[in-house]
Parts: structure tokens; C-alpha cells; sequence
């Protein structure tokens, strides 16, 4: 405890204005207000001069173009061959090594709210297309990539599909319903005028509802939220009796459960990707979005699907498509599904809605030890910061839940409803972030008291030489110590070679494509930027030395691995 408080010693606590009794002490985690201690210093070089916390914070300062210009000059930096160009193009940087993704939602979607989660860390922003509807989703997506240029950011787009989960329809435009231990109420396929629909009554999504469910099964809402018994079937209505109360939000997804089992009738033969959620992916595909991430899915089959579809309707596109773990059927399957895709979400919501709830954490931790021997970038979501839609610290529980996924190596962490229509997104964003970094740091200082951490990857077969080039530069990074590894990348597939091997440095990692910049920005200790390579080696080396030395990302005498992908090589050179 008193470790963690030295820590943070020299920082005031946020102040919780929305709540009067946090302003006294709270034995909750403090969460450092990063905005104030983030100025530059005009005199001197933040990373020689600050204290610890400030070192670790410094490297989530955004910097505009004219800030380290100005650092430069005082700090006799050579910065003649960086442009203005180049620093405004390549905005904001931060080490931090796992990434963030935000749904973006109702509370998130203006552009001043979507620059604050930018400036806070966010590296992905998530819409997910069960809300909204697509002139939402075009002019949500629009803010982002506005944004990115004005500001240069590299913030990647994420589209998540709808699937063909059960859910319950709107509620006619209410925001919730409560459902009162005891209460019978009729689920239904009928449709009905939001004027005449009867009381207690909630129409479903799925036309073979009725027909799935028997007398006597459990009908689980959001996962176990609410619970109801089906006590009688009346043609399409299915009557229930609610056994555990609770509130009943809108589009709230359905499973029902017999015998302690997922019930897997003709609900199991839906389509993964329906009719709708192939409008929606046109729709992703002429938007230009980074990532599309697929819902429910069941097999290799659907990933590659896509994945020809989006050549065929776009060649030559980077759209990364990302298999979201969250359906029982996707475990039996899930080495073929994790080869065929781009990334991996262990989807945890819906996860512990088709399994017992006890067995969400080794999934997890399956599929995060799987995506990174498969050299695929996987996210980690869904409840990590729950109570921060309401309250504007979170609960222990939820540090250790972040810690987790954090010391597992996940590439990114994810926020759902905590951003999207909490009331504290950027509280929750600076929890996930001086926790990852807090973690991080920890981390890196128990590898050096262990020995025999095997934090070395093993090669597939047959090896692949640039494989084996970057294990053996993540190595040699971490036996001389390092400051930093520079990768030269035009694919960006060096870049995630390097990530894979979680080396104590960070990556910075340059390339020529804005498109490949975003997507590595989904991908652990990476740090994108986007840079014309010259034919001239030596000349992009300088170039970028000079690039980072200007935002006090490295200095003088620093050792840097440089990995580059069109010369095959690793060299080992100190910054002049
Ligand atoms: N585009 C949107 N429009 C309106 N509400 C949204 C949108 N995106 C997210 N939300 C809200 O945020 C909540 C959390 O988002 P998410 O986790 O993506 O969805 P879900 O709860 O359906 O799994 C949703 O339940 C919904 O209330
Ligand atoms: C991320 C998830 O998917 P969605 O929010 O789309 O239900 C989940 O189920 O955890
Ligand atoms: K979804
Ligand atoms: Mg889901």
C-alpha cells in the first residue's frame, strides 16, 4: 500500500466533482490527473528532469507541432530535418504498451468528446452496429478520421457486426423496463404499434423463438441480469415468470438454458453474419474502417468468407477482420478461427451468457496465450471497468481484472458501456491507463528478478527468417537493455513480429502507409508513425532519430535496435 502511495505522492487525486464524498479520502485507487503535470517543461527535458510517475506520464503528453519545436531550441536539439509536417502528421505518441480500444456511443460521439478519448489514449474507437443506425455510425466515423488529420492522431476504426443473437426488440422507445420478482410476462414475435403493444410484453427479434424454447426452460436476460421461467407456450407468445428481478434494457440479448445447458435449437443454424450485418459491411467497406470486428463466430469458415468478400469488393484494402470469441461453438474451433483471422476479442459479455460464468477466465486466458503464438493481436472486453458507468472510480475488483488482462500481455483492453454512455468515459480510459502503465512497469521489474521468465516465443516450422530476425532482435533488445527498437515496415507484419515478443523497450515503428500506421495501433509496445522512406538508409535513420528526439521520446546516447524489412537486418546504434 504505502508503495503504491509514494507513487502517487506527489500527485493530487482527481477531483471527483460529480461527487462530494469522494472529495475526502477514499481508500479506492487514485487515479493521477494526467492533464496538469503533462506540460513540457520549457526549460528542461521532461525525461531528465521529472520525477518517476511523470517519466512513465510523459509519454501519453500529446505533442502538437510546435510544442517540441520550441522544447528543441531550448534543449539545443537538432531538429533541421524534421518538418512541421512530419510532427503534425504523427501527433500524438505514448509508450504505453496495451492499447486501448472505446466503444464510441451516444456520450462519446462529438468531436470534442471523441478528441478527449483521443488525447486520454484511446488507439481504437469501436461502433458497434447493434445501436445506431448507419447515418450515425458515417458521421461518428467522420469525426475520427477528421480528427486524425487535423490533429494526427492515428485512431483506427473498428466496426463491430450485430450477429444474429436473440435480442429483445426496443421497448417502444422506453429506456428501460423493471421486471418485479414473481411478474409473468409474454415474450413474443408478434409485432405491434408502440401505441398498442400490451403491458408486460416483449417482442424478440428471432421468428423461430417459440418454437426453440420448451415449458420449464430458463430464459436468461443480458447474460443472467434478469432471469425468467417459461411456464406456457401459447402459439408465438412465450409466457414467463420472472424469478430474478431486474431491469430490462433495450435490445438486451436472450439465451435460454435447460438442464444447466445452452439451449442450441435452430437458433444454432443462423447465419453468423446476416443479411443486415453484410449492408453493414458494405457500408464498413466504403467507409474505409480499419478493423471489422464479426460477432458470434462459430468457425474458421465465415472468417474467411469475409475476408475473400472484402478482397473481391475492395482489393488492395487493409480491412483486418477480428474474430470476437464469445459464442460456444467458436471453442471447438477456436486455433482454426484465431489461423484465419486478423486479431481476436475475447468477447466476455456474451461469453459468460453461453458458459457457466466460472469458466470466462481460461478462456481468456486461452485465447490471449493462443493469438500471441499465432502471432494475431487480441483485445480483451467487456465489464472491465463496469462500475465506472455510474461511479467515477472503479472497484478494486476491476484493478485486479484490468491488472489481469494486463499481465497477461493482451494487446488491448477494451471499454463498452463505460465509454459509450457512462457517465465517466475519460475517468475510465485514465483508469485503464495508469493501471496498464502501472502494471506494465511492475512487471518488467519482476522479469529482471526472475530469471527464468520463457518469455521468449517459440518459431513455427518451417522458421521464417524475418521471424527468427525479430525474436532474435526482441532478445538482444532485452540483454543489452535497450532504450528503444526503431522498425522499418512497409506491411507492418516486422512490426508485429516484434510486438509479439513483448521486449522491455518500446517499438517505435515507421511506415510509409497511414492505413497500416492505424492498424498497428491496435498491437502491444507498439508506436506507429508514418514516414516516406527514402532510398537512402542512413537518411531515414536520421530522420527519425531526429523525429523522436524532437518529442523527447529519445536522446543523445540512447542504444537503439533498428530492424528493417526490405534490408532484412538488425543493427545496434547509439543516437548520436
Ligand atoms: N451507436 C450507439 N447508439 C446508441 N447507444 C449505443 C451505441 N453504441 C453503444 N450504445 C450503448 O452502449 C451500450 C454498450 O455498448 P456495447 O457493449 O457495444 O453494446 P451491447 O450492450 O449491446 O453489448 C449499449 O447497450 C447501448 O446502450
Ligand atoms: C464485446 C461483446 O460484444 P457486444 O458488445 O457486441 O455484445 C461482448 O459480448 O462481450
Ligand atoms: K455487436
Ligand atoms: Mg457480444
Amino acid at each position: 500500500m504505502s508503495g503504491s502511495f509514494r507513487f502517487y505522492s506527489s500527485l493530487s487525486p482527481l477531483q471527483f466533482r460529480d461527487s462530494p464524498k469522494m472529495r475526502f479520502f477514499n481508500p479506492r485507487i487514485q487515479v493521477p490527473n494526467p492533464v496538469p503535470l503533462l506540460k513540457p517543461t520549457k526549460t528542461a527535458h521532461p525525461r531528465v528532469v521529472l520525477p518517476e510517475i511523470v517519466k512513465v506520464a510523459a509519454s501519453e503528453m500529446p505533442v502538437t507541432a510546435g510544442k517540441p519545436a520550441a522544447m528543441a531550441e531550448s534543449g539545443g536539439l537538432q531538429v533541421d530535418l524534421v518538418t512541421e509536417a512530419d510532427l503534425k502528421e504523427n501527433g500524438f505518441r505514448s509508450t504505453r504498451r496495451t492499447k486501448i480500444v472505446c466503444t464510441i456511443g451516444p456520450r462519446t460521439a462529438e468531436f470534442e468528446e471523441i478528441e478527449a478519448l483521443a488525447v486520454g489514449g484511446m488507439n481504437v474507437a469501436r461502433f458497434n452496429m447493434c445501436h445506431g443506425n448507419r447515418e450515425w455510425h458515417r458521421d461518428v466515423i467522420r469525426r475520427v478520421r477528421q480528427l486524425n488529420e487535423e490533429k494526427g492522431f492515428a485512431v483506427a476504426v473498428m466496426m463491430d457486426t450485430e450477429g444474429s443473437e436473440i435480442h429483445m426488440d426496443d421497448l417502444n422507445g422506453d429506456e428501460s423496463a423493471k421486471a418485479e420478482d414473481g411478474e409473468i410476462w409474454t415474450f413474443t414475435v408478434r409485432a405491434f404499434d408502440p401505441s398498442s403493444c400490451p403491458e408486460r410484453t416483449i417482442t424478440v427479434n428471432y421468428d423461430g423463438f417459440a418454437e426453440d424454447v420448451k415449458v420449464g426452460d430458463e430464459l436468461l436476460v443480458d447474460g443472467g441480469m434478469v432471469r425468467f421461467v417459461v411456464t406456457q407456450k401459447i402459439g408465438p407468445d412465450v409466457i414467463c415468470q420472472c424469478t430474478d428481478p431486474g431491469l430490462l434494457l433495450p435490445r438486451a440479448n436472450l439465451t435460454f438454458w435447460r438442464n444447466e445447458s445452452l439451449v442450441q435449437e435452430r437458433n444454432a443454424m443462423l447465419p453468423t453474419i446476416s443479411s443486415k450485418d453484410w449492408l453493414d459491411i458494405d457500408f464498413g467497406i466504403a467507409e474505409g474502417v480499419d478493423f471489422i470486428a464479426v460477432s458470434f463466430v462459430k468457425s474458421a469458415e465465415v472468417i474467411k468468407t469475409l475476408k475473400s468478400y472484402i478482397t473481391a469488393r475492395s482489393p488492395g484494402s487493409k480491412i483486418a477482420v477480428i474474430a470476437k470469441i464469445e459464442s460456444i461453438d467458436s471453442l471447438k474451433n477456436l486455433e482454426e478461427i484465431i489461423k484465419a483471422s486478423d486479431g481476436a476479442m475475447v468477447a466476455r459479455g456474451d461469453l459468460g451468457a453461453q458458459i457457466p460464468i466460472e469458466q470466462v477466465p481460461s478462456v481468456q486466458e486461452r485465447v490471449v496465450q493462443l493469438c500471441r503464438q499465432l502471432n494475431k493481436p487480441v483485445i480483451v472486453a467487456s465489464q472491465l471497468l463496469e462500475s465506472m458507468i455510474e461511479y467515477p472510480i472503479p472497484t478494486r475488483a476491476e484493478v485486479a481484472d484490468v491488472s489481469e488482462a494486463v499481465g497477461q500481455q493482451a494487446d488491448a483492453l477494451m471499454l463498452s458501456s463505460e465509454s459509450a454512455m457512462g457517465q465517466y468515459p475519460e475517468k475510465a480510459l485514465s483508469v485503464l491507463r495508469s493501471v496498464s502503465l502501472r502494471i506494465e512497469k511492475w512487471r518488467r521489474e519482476e522479469k529482471h528478478l526472475d530469471a527464468t521468465d520463457p518469455s521468449v516465443v517459440s518459431s513455427s516450422t518451417p522458421p521464417s527468417i524475418s521471424e527468427e530476425i525479430c525474436n532474435t532482435a526482441s532478445q538482444m533488445a532485452n540483454k543489452l537493455k535497450a532504450d528503444a527498437i526503431f522498425v522499418y515496415t512497409k506491411t507492418g507484419q516486422t512490426a508485429s513480429l516484434l510486438s509479439r515478443n513483448r521486449p522491455d523497450c518500446p517499438i517505435f515503428a515507421f511506415t510509409p502507409s497511414t492505413s497500416i500506421r492505424r492498424y498497428l495501433n491496435l498491437q502491444w509496445g507498439l508506436i506507429p508513425f508514418r514516414l516516406d522512406f527514402s532510398d537512402d538508409v542512413e537518411s531515414n535513420l536520421n530522420r527519425t532519430f531526429s523525429l523522436l528526439k524532437a518529442r523527447g521520446m529519445i536522446n543523445s546516447g540512447d542504444l537503439i535496435i533498428v530492424v528493417s524489412d526490405v534490408l532484412q537486418s538488425i543493427q545496434a546504434i547509439k543516437v548520436p
